[in-house]
């Protein structure tokens, strides 16, 4: 008899690779196996095309018959249903017909019956790393098949000019190209710069990530481009960089990241791979698997292709010299100060009623008080009026730095704390190089409503594992007494609460039992 005891294999989520084979092992579907691999999910295949291939030729490209692609579709939905799809080469219209109507018709009544969705993502891949053509005849495909069905499709210089008809030839002209790309696929467009080269700047690899549709991260991240940069590795090892990339975006998106951290990993990842890539035959080799990205070097610097404000780099905020400890979050007063008197040295005023007619007199008194305590004191939002009153520090959330004047905080020798969600947002937060970072929420709840999900426990051990030693890294969001050990064994820096103190009957006793018990906590359990 099978066994059917749920073994740790089965909680590695599913992702499929849907490419031609590359006989040499650098690309395609041996490339996506080896990184889903990598990624810690499972991979299966569907072969659209089998290729007879080296490092330096193509020299035959043989498509699958209808029967045999769709056969697999169907066969691997039945048992192993995919979080993510990977699409990589499609040899002929044929298949992109018959995978679209697949894509719109088969698939979502899958996922309707399991209440799921599943990111899909478009590698275009017409040429070969060493130049010759892999999507058959002259005639071009046409994409068109799939508007509306894609998460993300990705890319490289030479195909973004084929997809819209243009030679491309500044940063300008791909970012446009790249909107309209997005405007006639209705997706998300990566439109990758790695082959570019002196085009756009030797010395980077940059990206233009045009964000048109992504859920559950925050409003100002939704509807937006970005330029991701990376440095450029002097490697001629380039051999299945895209699909590596491309496979590495689904695979993380399949272990529950949303697309723009997806894609800032995946860039690390393939950064990575370059570095450590090897020579095998006469010309470009593969990539190296290096393993979930955990050095911060790797990732790529976000800034915003948008019109309208930027944000400053390099300014110095005041830096914190103890630990924050458990960090409450206050809306009154009166609770503020009993938490003061009960021993808080960290916490933060953060009154959501703009129109509170005292609030410029209760920011002056929380200030005071901390004064009186020898507390920092931290104003959520209202930074204006932490500057006019000299408090220790601001708190400030990613909508929120746009509008705020940076430099004048930092002149002030004030504190800047700043919330993220997501790596994506640790990395933007981080590149202002504030006195902390909040990571949140980590657990549900009710204190506010979030555009983002709970981040979880697992989430939260990769942001410390990239950031830790980097900046004091403080997790919010449904803490509680019994969350506490979990937590610590991450190796977050501090916690922030605001129900399991607001809630309280006796908030100075409280408090202090949960901050001994935040202190003795192991950080190995
Ligand atoms: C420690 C800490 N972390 C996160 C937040 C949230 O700040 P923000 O994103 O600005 O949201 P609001 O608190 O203004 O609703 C915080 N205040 N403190
Ligand atoms: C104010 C706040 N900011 C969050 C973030 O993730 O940025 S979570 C949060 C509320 C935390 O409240 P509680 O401890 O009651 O769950
Ligand atoms: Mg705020």
């Amino acid at each position: 008899m099978a066994n059917l005891e749920p073994t740790s294999s089965a909680l590695k989520p599913v992702v499929w690779s849907i490419a031609g084979s590359d006989s040499g092992g650098g690309a395609g579907i041996q490339a996506d196996l080896a990184t889903m691999n990598d990624l810690a999910c499972h991979a299966c295949t569907v072969i659209t095309t089998l290729t007879a291939q080296s490092s330096v030729a193509v020299n035959l490209v043989e498509p699958v018959s209808d029967e045999m692609l769709l056969a697999q579709l169907d066969t691997l939905l039945q048992d192993l249903p995919p979080k993510a799809i990977k699409i990589g080469l499609l040899a002929n219209q044929r298949q992109i017909d018959l995978l679209s109507r697949w894509l719109a018709l088969d698939l979502p009544d899958h996922n309707k019956r399991n209440g799921t969705e599943v990111a899909v993502i478009l590698d275009p891949v017409m040429i070969a790393s060493c130049g010759d053509r892999l999507d058959g005849d002259d005639t071009r495909l046409d994409f068109t098949p799939f508007k509306g069905l894609l998460t993300l499709i990705t890319p490289n210089a030479l195909e973004l000019g084929e997809l819209v008809g243009q030679t491309l030839t500044d940063m300008s002209q791909y970012h446009q190209a790249a909107k309209d790309l997005s405007l006639s696929l209705d997706t998300n467009v990566l439109a990758k710069g790695g082959d570019k080269g002196p085009a756009w700047r030797s010395d980077l690899a940059q990206d233009i990530f045009v964000c048109t549709r992504a859920a559950a991260c925050s409003e100002i991240h939704q509807q937006a481009s970005f330029l991701l940069s990376s440095q450029r590795i002097a490697s001629n090892n380039n051999h299945g960089t895209g699909c590596t990339l491309s496979s590495a975006i689904a695979s993380v998106m399949a272990s529950g990241f949303v697309l723009h951290d997806a894609i800032v990993v995946a860039k690390a990842y393939v950064s990575a791979g370059i570095k450590h890539s090897y020579r095998v035959g006469d010309g470009p080799g593969p990539l190296a698997r290096t393993g979930w990205p955990k050095e911060l070097s790797a990732f790529p610097k976000i800034s915003s292709l948008d019109d309208g404000p930027s944000l400053p780099r390099g300014i110095k905020f005041k830096a914190i010299d103890e630990r924050l400890g458990l960090y409450p979050v206050v809306s009154e007063l009166s609770l503020l100060e009993t938490l003061l008197r009960a021993g808080a040295k960290t916490i933060q005023l953060r009154i959501k009623d703009e129109n509170d007619p005292h609030l410029e007199d209760k920011i002056a008194q929380a200030i005071v008080l901390g004064r009186d305590y020898q507390a920092k004191v931290f104003i959520n939002d209202y930074w204006e009026l932490a500057l006019k009153h000299n408090a220790y520090g601001v708190h400030l959330g990613q909508e929120d730095l746009y509008d705020a004047d940076l430099k004048r905080i930092a002149d002030a020798q004030m504190a800047l704390g700043i919330s993220s969600h997501s790596y994506f947002e640790l990395l933007l937060a981080s590149q202002i190089t504030p006195s902390y970072i909040a990571l949140g929420h980590i657990f549900p709840t009710t204190t506010k409503e979030m555009p983002s999900a709970p981040q979880g426990l697992m989430k939260l051990q990769h942001y410390v594992d990239l950031f830790k030693g980097h900046y004091p890294l403080v997790a919010i969001g449904g803490i509680n007494a019994s969350r506490i050990p979990k937590v610590k064994t991450t190796g977050v820096d501090d916690i922030a609460v605001v129900r399991a103190l607001s809630e309280s009957e006796q908030p100075g006793a409280t408090y202090r039992a949960l901050s001994s018990a935040w202190e003795q906590a192991n950080v190995v359990e």
